[in-house]
């Protein structure tokens, strides 16, 4: 046992960003100066394939090169980097300085701090004249911006200031996400982000993340190089085949890793630089955006078969050999025909998690263990009903069986004979098997075909529902009055997002069902009134799982995902539900309170992780708890030299 509960591996080496261009060069600017050519060949052996170049004379900060005077093609002025007289058939090098100071200081997001440099620190790094006189702090900042983001009424506004101050000051960023948390979360999450993704092309500014596209095959290796970071803990990757309930997006999903990492940092203390968003682009078969000419993505069909799988065991291979065998890969909004059959592939090799099925499940898990504190029974003693059997139904369906057998020394297939799903064709039943896909198949017991959902219920009888369907308003009226007139309290879970897939709202669950559901939505829904009462509707969402559940993965240097552990994150956050929370008929805690929350289901699955002998950074810290709070990325402005 190690006595120091101090993380001993996320070292942020005095600047944000520490393996960012600028944490590599001196900072002081009577350092020597290089100039860095962002060019596609690698002369010098630096990273990311740059030029070093010597330079004759440096002033006030700025890199001056002695270049000859070339013919112009318009511009006409001195320029050091002879772009403006290169006539426009010449070829130019795009020239920046690798020293982050003064001008270059303001415009690098990692290190930016807006009105918050010091006197000191405006004298030291050149920023006098730069900046209006006025030195405010990080709290005021955080003031002014939530105020900013409040006079917006368009949600996607607010996003794209959101994704804007991301990429100007990323600190501010997440100090205004952290302490905002519950208002900001619809914003950069569901169901902004989905709105987002559906017009990336015509939002799109500035590239974020990788993007490795069919073009690229045989050079992925290459790719991942030009990324900037080099210590990379956490991948999201997606092919955006099914961005939440709203299908295949092709390129534009890749709004989702960029979200999604947006809260390992946020919410699990994952430092920004060691995440990496990647969008795999095969094609896409969404009619529209291969026939609209502002689509970022490549403009055909989907590649399917040899193509695709060789293309993904490239990447899967690059990344182990560019970051490691530690490195997180997060499969995220796959279609299940590629989804389930990538994770059993790489389960054995990668440390990989789907975030769809196995974070879904484990987030699911954990409120209906809550909920049971208020309906009574355990797991075996409930009947749950499906709508929708894709990753997230059966991911869920399977956990719930996992847990209920260890719970009852039960043989799974026995389990599974109490969990029941609905497809698209109905109620999957056994004279359905031969046609169904593999993950369906222990899901098709003996009953005959049901098509209606109301139908299953009534016949089912179950004291459940969880809609898994991605499809909007599916859980009508007679519906939630069945499951009303089967149970006291209804336990109604509306997974599907965005907002507009949700099965039901709400207002819906609560009205339809006279004020008895526990219910809880993908997607965050406002408190509802009714008969006199005031309902909080929780939010069973991955977003509560896969920060800290990454953490603990992380921090304990676990090197692959494990039922175990996916059963330990959903103890974890079930434990931190209080009655406080209950008695507002929540069965998730608070948003507000997610950083300490991650910090324990972190804390449980590393401790799983240890006890499986799973971990490889040994020895075993002896807090865990506190030793995950230790390891969490601040997004505090460090004071610079
Ligand atoms: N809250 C959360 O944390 C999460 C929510 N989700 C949401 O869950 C939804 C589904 O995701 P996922 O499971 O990955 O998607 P899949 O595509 O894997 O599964 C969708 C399932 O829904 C079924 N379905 C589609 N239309 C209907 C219908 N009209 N009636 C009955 N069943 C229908 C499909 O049937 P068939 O197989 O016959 O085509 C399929 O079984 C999405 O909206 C997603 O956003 C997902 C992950 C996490
Ligand atoms: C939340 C999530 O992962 C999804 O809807 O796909
Ligand atoms: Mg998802």
């Amino acid at each position: 046992m190690i006595s120091s509960s101090r993380c001993s591996f996320l070292s942020n080496s005095g600047y944000a960003g520490s393996g960012s261009s600028f944490s590599r060069v001196q900072r002081r600017h009577s350092a020597p100066f290089r100039v860095v050519a962002v060019a596609p060949t690698s002369r010098s052996g630096d990273r990311n394939g740059s030029v070093v170049m010597d330079l004759k004379d440096i002033k006030d900060g700025s890199a001056v090169l002695d270049v000859e005077n070339n013919s112009t093609a318009g511009g006409g002025v001195q320029d050091a980097y002879v772009e403006d007289r290169a006539t426009e058939d010449q070829f130019v090098t795009p020239w920046s300085v690798s020293v982050a100071s003064g001008y270059s200081l303001l415009r690098d997001p990692h290190h930016n701090k807006g009105l918050a440099f010091s006197e000191r620190e405006r004298d030291a790094h050149y920023l006098r004249g730069l900046l209006p006189p006025t030195v405010i702090s990080q709290e005021t900042q955080v003031k002014k911006m939530i105020q900013h983001m409040r006079q917006y009424d368009v949600p996607l506004h607010k996003y794209m200031a959101m994704m804007n101050l991301q990429e100007t000051n990323e600190r501010l960023f997440y100090k205004l996400l952290i302490d905002h948390v519950e208002e900001l979360l619809p914003v950069v999450y569901t169901p902004t982000v989905g709105e987002a993704c559906q017009k990336y092309g015509s939002i799109f500014l500035k590239p974020q993340g990788l993007y490795i596209s069919l073009k690229e095959k045989g050079r992925i290796h290459e790719v991942l190089r030009n990324w900037p970071e080099k210590d990379i803990q956490v991948i999201v990757v997606t092919d955006g085949e099914r961005i939440l309930g709203l299908g295949d997006l092709g390129c534009q999903g890749m709004g989702i890793p960029v979200g999604k990492l947006s809260l390992y940092t946020a919410l699990g203390g994952v430092r920004p630089s060691a995440c990496l968003p990647i969008t795999i682009d095969v094609g896409t078969n969404n009619e529209k955006l291969l026939n609209d000419e502002l689509y970022i993505g490549l403009k055909q069909r989907r590649a399917t078969g040899q193509e695709y799988t060789e293309l993904i065991h490239e990447f899967m291979t690059a990344v182990k050999q560019n970051y490691g065998e530690n490195v997180l890969i997060q499969f995220e909004d796959f279609a299940n025909h590629n989804a389930f059959d990538l994770l059993e592939k790489y389960g054995s090799t990668h440390l990989v998690f789907n975030d769809d099925i196995q974070g879904t499940a484990s987030v699911v898990l954990a409120g209906l263990m809550a909920a049971l504190k208020v309906v009574g029974g355990n797991l075996a003693d409930h009947r749950f009903l499906f709508l929708g059997a894709g990753e997230a139904g059966t991911g869920i369906a399977e956990l719930i069986a996992l847990e209920t057998s260890k719970q009852t020394n039960m043989p799974l297939e026995e389990i599974r004979k109490n969990i029941w799903l609905v497809d698209s064709k109905g109620l999957i039943v056994s004279s359905r098997k031969e046609s169904l896909q593999h993950f369906k198949k222990p899901w098709a017991h003996e009953h005959e075909p049901v098509k209606e959902l109301v139908d299953a219920v009534n016949k089912i009888k179950p004291t459940v529902l969880i809609g898994t369907s991605g499809q909007g308003r599916t859980f009508t009226k007679e519906v939630v009055e069945a499951m009303a007139d089967i149970n006291e309290k209804p336990i109604i879970l509306a997974l599907s997002n965005p907002t507009s897939q949700a099965e039901c709202t709400a207002e819906e669950a609560y009205k339809w069902s006279q004020g008895r559901a526990i219910f809880a939505s993908g997607s965050p829904f406002p408190a509802v009134e009714y008969d006199g009462k005031v309902f909080v509707p929780g939010q069973a969402n991955n977003a509560y799982i896969f920060p800290g559940l990454g953490l603990g993965l992380i921090m304990s240097g676990t090197i692959r995902v494990h039922n175990d552990l996916l059963l330990a994150a959903s103890e974890a956050l079930a434990s931190q539900v209080s009655q406080d929370n209950f008695d507002k008929g929540l069965i998730y805690p608070p948003f507000s309170n997610i950083r300490n929350i991650s910090a324990h289901i972190a804390a449980k699955v590393a401790a799983k992780a240890y006890e499986l002998g799973l971990a490889t950074r040994l020895p075993q810290p002896k807090d865990l708890v506190q030793y995950a709070h230790s390891c969490m990325y601040s997004p505090t402005y460090r004071p610079y030299r």
